[in-house]
């Protein structure tokens, strides 16, 4: 077991995480000044387990996503850590990068229409990949390779021959994944791979890509701004709010049991099909999220805030840990005595009546400091 900010407690082993991001910063410069995308991520991924990223559009989702290959634009300025199997993918030489793409972590993205070569055929796309990584291979070999991997994704290895154009939009993203397996990776980041399809596709692909990562030991980072389809999905998940992670852990409890009031609401505004009990807020979430640009002082969710409260408006919530392997930035998640340690202000009746949608930790006092004096 690991403290929040990734360190082992007294005693562990060392972890054996394939994937470690630690305290990611991303911030996109523009003619119109600087966008700060990502402000301090941090978490990690063992191997065949799955991480759901969850949040509104615009909260920095894609942004983390394209980091953890170094695939975002030159106006982007990245700091921090991107281990991959303890490898830093943000200092390391061009060469090790190209070895990494595809073979070590592979993404598939929204709406496969855009990221096909319409002009191609699927064969073929298929097939770069795997020539860019083994150089060796016959002709005949590819082709037996390319079939196993249409078959992989529930495609006929006849489809190899098709353009993009006379398939399906789930059959397209059928591709998307078996392009993204073809150099057997030990990372998959799926980035909204279900958006564009209609319902009944979507419960398809999420079933292929859960059975294709489930018993394979590939490590799968699924991005998404449903947290139902995360939950259903993931191992764990990860809540984004203007930039930060403001709430993580184990995918049913986050999502059954909110501790940060954004991911009750999110949760709420994506009830679970065919699950009446989860429909808790069918109106959904009032407000926009914040200008990246122009965050707020204090908590950047205060003004959406149904529970706020006056000390809100000075501090600037860290990840405090709400149970073994949990952790929420809102101060109402703090004790009295976890306040005081952390330097946050009381408020009188911050534990008095009714505080749906957050509610106080139950968790242990003394590992109740912010991150950065940590
Ligand atoms: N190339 C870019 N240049 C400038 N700003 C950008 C760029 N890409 C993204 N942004 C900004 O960075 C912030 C985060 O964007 P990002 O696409 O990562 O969010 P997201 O959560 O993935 O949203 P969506 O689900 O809509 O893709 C947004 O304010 C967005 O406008």
């Amino acid at each position: 077991m690991n403290h929040v900010d990734g360190t082992p407690r007294e005693g562990t082993p060392p972890r054996t995480d394939y994937l470690q991001v630690n305290d990611l910063h991303v911030t996109y410069r523009t003619a119109g000044g600087e966008i700060p995308a990502v402000r301090g991520a941090s978490f990690s991924l063992a191997p065949g387990s799955k991480l759901g990223v969850a949040g509104e559009s615009g909260c920095g989702k894609s942004t983390i996503a394209l980091a953890l290959l170094r695939l975002l634009p030159k106006t982007a300025r990245v700091t921090g850590e991107v281990l991959l199997d303890g490898e830093d993918v943000l200092t390391m030489r061009w060469g090790r990068l190209r070895a990494v793409r595809w073979a070590g972590a592979s993404i598939v993205f929204q709406g496969a229409m855009h990221s096909l070569n319409a002009v191609q055929r699927i064969g073929d796309q298929i097939a770069e990949p795997i020539l860019l990584h083994g150089s060796g291979v016959t002709p005949a070999e590819l082709k037996r390779r390319i079939g196993a991997l249409l078959e992989q994704v529930g495609l006929p290895p006849a489809r190899a021959r098709a353009y993009p154009h006379e398939l399906s939009g789930g059959q397209r993203q059928r591709v998307m994944i078996a392009m993204a397996l073809a150099c057997e990776p030990r990372l998959i980041i799926a980035d909204e791979p279900t958006t564009a399809l209609d319902v009944m596709i979507q419960a398809q692909i999420l079933r292929l890509i859960d059975s294709l990562v489930g018993d394979s030991g590939i490590s799968m980072l699924m991005i998404s701004h449903d947290l139902s389809v995360l939950a259903d999905t993931c191992d764990r998940l990860a809540v984004m709010y203007a930039g930060r992670i403001v709430e993580e852990g184990p995918a049913h409890q986050v999502f059954a049991d909110a501790r940060h009031p954004y991911s009750a609401a999110l949760s709420a505004a994506f009830p679970r099909v065919g699950d009446p009990s989860s429909r808790r807020n069918p109106h959904g979430l009032a407000g926009d999220p914040p200008d990246p640009a122009d965050l707020p002082g204090g908590c950047a969710f205060r003004p959406r805030c149904p529970v706020a409260q006056d000390r809100c408006a000075s501090v600037d919530p860290v990840l405090w840990p709400v149970g073994p392997d949990r952790a929420a930035a809102c101060v109402r998640v703090l004790s009295d005595d976890a306040a005081r340690a952390a330097g946050v202000p009381l408020e009188p009746d911050a534990f008095s009546g009714e505080v749906s949608p957050a509610r106080p930790a139950d968790a242990p006092t003394e590992n109740a400091q912010p991150e950065e004096t940590r």
